[in-house]
């Protein structure tokens, strides 16, 4: 049951990256079962039928698009099809992203450029594409990009991420001004360490290494992906109507702990 009101975003449509697994997953899941007519996207059509059937079990409507962030076109035409086939989008959440562990001094620039590609670049196609119709129709919106508290702290082997992820705040900070007379909000929410199939798969496989960071987390516990739902609900719904370029930490405290003693 959610906190949120039944209802909530009933005649909302409300586009999620990444939707088909993690935390883009579990936003699909809560969205849809507030109403939304929820779209997700990503590469894999496996893990985007699942979720969208599951959706429907509930009562809830919900498509996927194939497609991949970095690909201009693409991302062009699927925005193009939502908007016909589902109507226009009021939410837009950059969620799809890509991590890997690798010491700095041995990645290659292609693996560097391939996080950047995705989680950067590829959140300012999916901005601007749903942006672009926002702004001719005269109609507003609200965008919430998935960044990480590694943009803002040295978090050594990620430094494609870190980077990423600094850049995705920079990007919500400039779309939030450049957009706000036009009545769209731009913000985003930073994960601390998440267990999700594909940070488990990539990033938390040393179980030493987890239960390290865990101790270290001030409210005593990983985070799973619904610990990142109810603050995107918060950003979408009207209680964020005054929100924008706003950079929102959801990490139990792990950012600001300092082992001196
Ligand atoms: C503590 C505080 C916490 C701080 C708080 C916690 C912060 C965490 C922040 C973020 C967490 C997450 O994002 S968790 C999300 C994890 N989920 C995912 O990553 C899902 C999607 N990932 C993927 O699809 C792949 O892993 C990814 C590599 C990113 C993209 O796949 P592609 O098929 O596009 O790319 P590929 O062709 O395989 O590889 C492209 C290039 O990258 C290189 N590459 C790929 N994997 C590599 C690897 N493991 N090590 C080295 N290099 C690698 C390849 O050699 C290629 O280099 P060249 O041959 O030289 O070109
Ligand atoms: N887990 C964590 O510890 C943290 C995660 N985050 C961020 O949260 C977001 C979700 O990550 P999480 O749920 O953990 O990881 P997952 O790997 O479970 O989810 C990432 C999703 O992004 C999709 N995706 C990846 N690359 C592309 C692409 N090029 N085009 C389209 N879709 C793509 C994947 O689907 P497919 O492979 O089918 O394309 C997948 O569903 C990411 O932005 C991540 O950086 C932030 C902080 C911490």
């Amino acid at each position: 049951m959610s906190v949120f009101r039944a209802g909530l975003f009933a005649g909302t449509v409300v586009v999620i990256t990444g939707g088909g697994t993690g935390i883009g997953r579990a936003l699909a899941l809560a969205f849809g079962e507030l109403g939304a007519r929820v779209v997700i996207a990503a590469r894999r059509e496996g893990p985007l039928r699942e979720v969208v059937e599951t959706i429907e079990e509930g009562g809830g409507r919900a498509r996927f698009y194939t497609l991949d962030v970095r690909d201009e076109a693409r991302v062009e035409a699927v925005i193009g099809q939502i908007w016909e086939e589902v109507g226009p989008v009021d939410v837009l959440v950059n969620n799809a992203g890509g991590n890997f562990v690798s010491p700095a001094a041995a990645m290659s620039v292609g693996g560097f450029k391939t996080v950047l590609d995705i989680n950067l670049v590829g959140s300012f196609l999916m901005s601007q594409a749903v942006g672009r119709r926002w702004l001719e129709a005269g109609r507003g919106g609200s965008i919430i990009n998935m960044s990480a508290t590694n943009a803002e702290s040295g978090s050594p082997l990620m430094v494609h991420s870190g980077a990423s992820k600094a850049g995705i705040n920079s990007l919500t900070q400039t779309l939030a001004v450049e957009w706000g007379g036009a009545g769209v909000r731009v913000n985003a929410v930073l994960p601390g360490p998440v267990r999700t199939e594909g940070s488990d798969e990539r990033l938390w496989t040393d179980e030493k290494v987890v239960k390290r960071l865990e101790d270290g987390i001030p409210l005593g516990r990983f985070a799973q992906p619904e610990d990142v739902v109810g603050v995107v609900m918060f950003l979408a719904s009207e209680a964020g109507a005054f929100l924008t370029g706003s950079l929102i930490a959801v990490d139990g405290g792990e950012r600001l702990r300092r082992l001196i003693f």
